[in-house]
C-alpha cells in the first residue's frame, strides 16, 4: 500500500458503493467505506427499493390480492392489524439484508466506518459522527475515492411536511401510514407504485402529475393498458396539472390548490415529485467537482471518473437511470477502471421493472421509438388470458408486447404489464441481448402451464404478419 491510509474509499454504503468495494478488495486493495446511517445499506436497503417492495408484497399478501379472482369480496384486516404485518415482514427483511451485507463486507476485509465524510483536500476527508451527543471527528486519507452518496428526496420549502399527514417516500418506509384518503404529488416510479399499494389497501387515491401523460419511458400500449387497470380501480389521476399551494387545515390534512383553480382535499398527502443528489456538505468545492442544480454529478461515462481522475462517482449521484440494479453495476465499473482491471464493456439493454400492482417491466426500444427511428417493425401481442398459467392464477389482465425488426427479424423490444412482468423481462432481455428473434421465440418450446408461455403466443401473433424467413439449406 502507498502513503495512504487506504487504496479506495467509498463514500455511500448503497449498492453502487457495497459492490465496488467488494470488486476492489478481490483485487486486494485496501478498501474502506464511509456511511453516515446507522445501518449499512443506503436507500436501497432502508428508505427505497426494499422498503416498498416488501410493503408491496406484504399488502399482496394481508388483502388476499391475488387470490381475489376466486373470491366473492377480498379481505381486509383493520388498520392497524395491517399495519402491524408490515412492519412486522419490513423488520425482517431489511434485518435479514443487513445481516447479510455486514458478512460479505467482513468476509472481504473492507473497513466500515460511520460518520458523515466532507472532502478536506483531494486525497482526505474529515468524517465526523456525534455519538452520545458529542462530535467525533478524524480524518481518512486515500489513493482514489468512489462518491456513493445517492440522493434524497426532493423536498421544496414552500411545502409543509410534517411528517405524519404530509410525507415523502422515506417517511412511508419508516411507518406505513394507512389514512383514509391520500394524495400523491407526482405520478413518476415512486408515486405511482405507492398508489398501487395504498389502493389496493382500499384506500381511495389521487394522484396529480405535471405531465401530460404517466410513464413516457414506457411502451404506449402498455401504459394505456396499465392506466385502464388504474381507472378500474377507482384511482384518479389528474394529467398535465401542476400544484399552485399545499396547505394545511385546522385538522392538519392537506389542501391542495391545483393551477385549474379546483382544491383537492384528503387524509394525508405524499410528496414524490423527484430526488436530488446527496452532495451537500460534501466539501466538493475542495476537490474542484461542480454538481448540477439537482446535485448530480457527470462522469466520464466510460469511466466513470470525474473531472478529478482519482474521484469516481456512481449510482443515483449520477442521474438517469437511477436504479440499484445499474448503480451496482457502475459501482464495480468503476472499482475495475481505478485499478487497471481489464473489463468487458457492455453495451447490452437493461431492463427497467416497476413494482406497481400490476408491476411493468421492459427493455429495448418501445414502439413509438422504433418507429421513430424509421425501422419498418412488425408487433407481437400475447394476453395473459391467453395462457393457461393467467387462468390458473385467475390474474388474466396481464399484456406482453414484443417488437421485432421486419428486416432482419430480429427482436428490438418487450414491454410487459402484469403479474411476474419484472422476472419474464429477462427472457426477452436475453433473446434481445444475444441478438435472437422472432425465429427462436416462435420456434421454441416452453414449459406449460406459465406466463413465459405469453412469449411465444406474442412472436406467433407477428409471424402470421411477417413475410416467410428464408428456409437454411
Ligand atoms: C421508494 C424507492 C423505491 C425504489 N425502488 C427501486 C426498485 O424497485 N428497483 C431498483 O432497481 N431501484 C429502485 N430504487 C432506486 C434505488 O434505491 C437506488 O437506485 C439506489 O439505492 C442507489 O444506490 P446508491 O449506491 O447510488 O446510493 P444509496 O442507496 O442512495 O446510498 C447512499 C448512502 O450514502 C450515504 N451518504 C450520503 N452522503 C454521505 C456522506 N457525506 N458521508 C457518508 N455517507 C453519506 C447515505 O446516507 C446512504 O446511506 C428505488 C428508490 C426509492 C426511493
Ligand atoms: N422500480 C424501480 O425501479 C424504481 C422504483 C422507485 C423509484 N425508482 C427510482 O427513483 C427515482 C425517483 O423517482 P420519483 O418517482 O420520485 O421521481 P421521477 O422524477 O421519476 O418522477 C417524478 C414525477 O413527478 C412529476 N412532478 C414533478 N413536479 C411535480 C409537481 N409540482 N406536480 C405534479 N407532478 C410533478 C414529474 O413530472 C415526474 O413524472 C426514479 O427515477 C427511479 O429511477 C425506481
Amino acid at each position: 500500500m502507498s502513503d495512504f491510509d487506504y487504496d479506495f474509499v467509498i463514500i455511500g454504503g448503497g449498492p453502487a458503493g457495497r459492490r465496488a468495494a467488494i470488486q476492489a478488495s478481490k483485487l486486494g486493495k485496501a478498501v474502506a467505506i464511509v456511511d453516515d446511517q446507522k445501518k449499512i445499506g443506503g436507500v436501497s436497503v432502508h428508505t427505497g427499493t426494499l422498503p416498498s417492495k416488501t410493503i408491496r408484497e406484504s399488502v399482496l399478501s394481508v388483502t388476499g390480492w391475488r387470490d381475489q379472482y376466486f373470491k366473492s369480496g377480498r379481505q381486509r384486516d383493520g388498520a392497524d392489524a395491517t399495519r402491524d404485518s408490515i412492519s412486522s415482514r419490513l423488520s425482517t427483511t431489511l434485518g435479514d439484508e443487513v445481516e447479510v451485507i455486514d458478512s460479505q463486507l467482513s468476509r472481504n476485509n473492507i473497513t466500515t466506518l460511520k460518520g458523515k465524510a466532507k472532502f478536506a483536500s483531494p486525497n482526505k476527508l474529515a468524517v465526523s459522527q456525534t455519538v452520545q451527543g458529542k462530535k467525533i471527528s478524524y480524518s481518512v486519507t486515500a489513493e482514489k475515492f468512489l462518491i456513493a452518496v445517492g440522493t434524497k428526496p426532493y423536498r421544496p420549502k414552500q411545502i409543509p411536511f410534517n411528517g405524519t399527514t404530509i410525507l415523502d417516500s422515506d417517511c412511508i418506509a419508516a411507518n406505513m401510514p394507512m389514512p383514509k384518503s391520500i394524495i400523491i404529488i407526482g405520478g413518476g416510479v415512486i408515486g405511482l407504485e405507492y398508489a398501487t399499494i395504498f389502493s389496493t389497501l382500499e384506500i381511495p387515491v389521487t394522484v396529480v402529475e405535471a405531465r401530460e401523460n404517466i410513464l413516457e419511458f414506457i411502451d404506449r400500449d402498455i401504459v394505456s393498458n396499465f392506466s385502464h387497470q388504474l381507472s378500474e380501480r377507482g384511482i384518479s389521476l389528474r394529467l398535465g396539472r401542476s400544484v399552485d399551494k399545499i396547505t394545511l387545515d385546522k385538522e392538519d390534512h392537506p389542501q391542495v390548490q391545483l393551477d385549474d383553480g379546483r382544491q383537492l382535499r384528503a387524509d394525508m398527502l405524499l410528496f414524490t415529485a423527484g430526488r436530488v443528489g446527496a452532495v451537500d456538505g460534501l466539501g466538493l468545492d475542495k476537490i474542484g467537482v461542480f454538481p448540477d442544480n439537482r446535485g448530480r454529478l457527470t462522469v466520464d461515462p466510460k469511466t466513470l471518473q470525474t473531472t478529478q481522475p482519482h474521484v469516481y462517482a456512481a449510482g443515483d449521484i449520477i442521474g438517469f437511470p437511477s436504479l440499484a440494479s445499474t448503480s451496482m453495476e457502475q459501482g464495480r465499473l468503476a472499482a475495475c477502471h481505478a485499478f487497471n482491471h481489464p473489463i468487458h464493456s457492455s453495451e447490452h439493454s437493461f431492463p427497467l421493472g416497476i413494482y406497481s400492482i400490476p408491476e411493468i417491466a421492459s427493455i429495448g426500444l418501445s414502439e413509438e421509438d422504433a418507429r421513430a427511428k424509421g425501422l419498418q417493425v412488425e408487433i407481437g401481442l400475447a394476453r395473459f388470458q391467453e395462457t393457461s398459467r393467467g387462468h390458473i392464477l385467475g390474474n388474466c389482465k396481464g399484456l406482453l408486447k414484443c417488437i421485432f425488426d421486419l428486416n432482419d427479424r430480429k427482436l428490438l423490444g418487450v414491454h410487459i404489464v402484469g403479474e411476474g412482468a419484472t422476472e419474464l423481462i429477462h427472457i426477452g432481455q436475453a433473446v434481445l441481448n444475444l441478438n435472437g428473434g422472432i425465429d427462436y421465440l416462435s420456434d421454441t418450446v416452453f414449459n406449460f402451464p406459465t406466463l413465459a408461455e405469453a412469449y411465444k403466443v406474442a412472436a406467433l401473433d407477428a409471424y402470421n404478419r411477417m413475410p416467410q424467413p428464408k428456409l437454411r439449406a
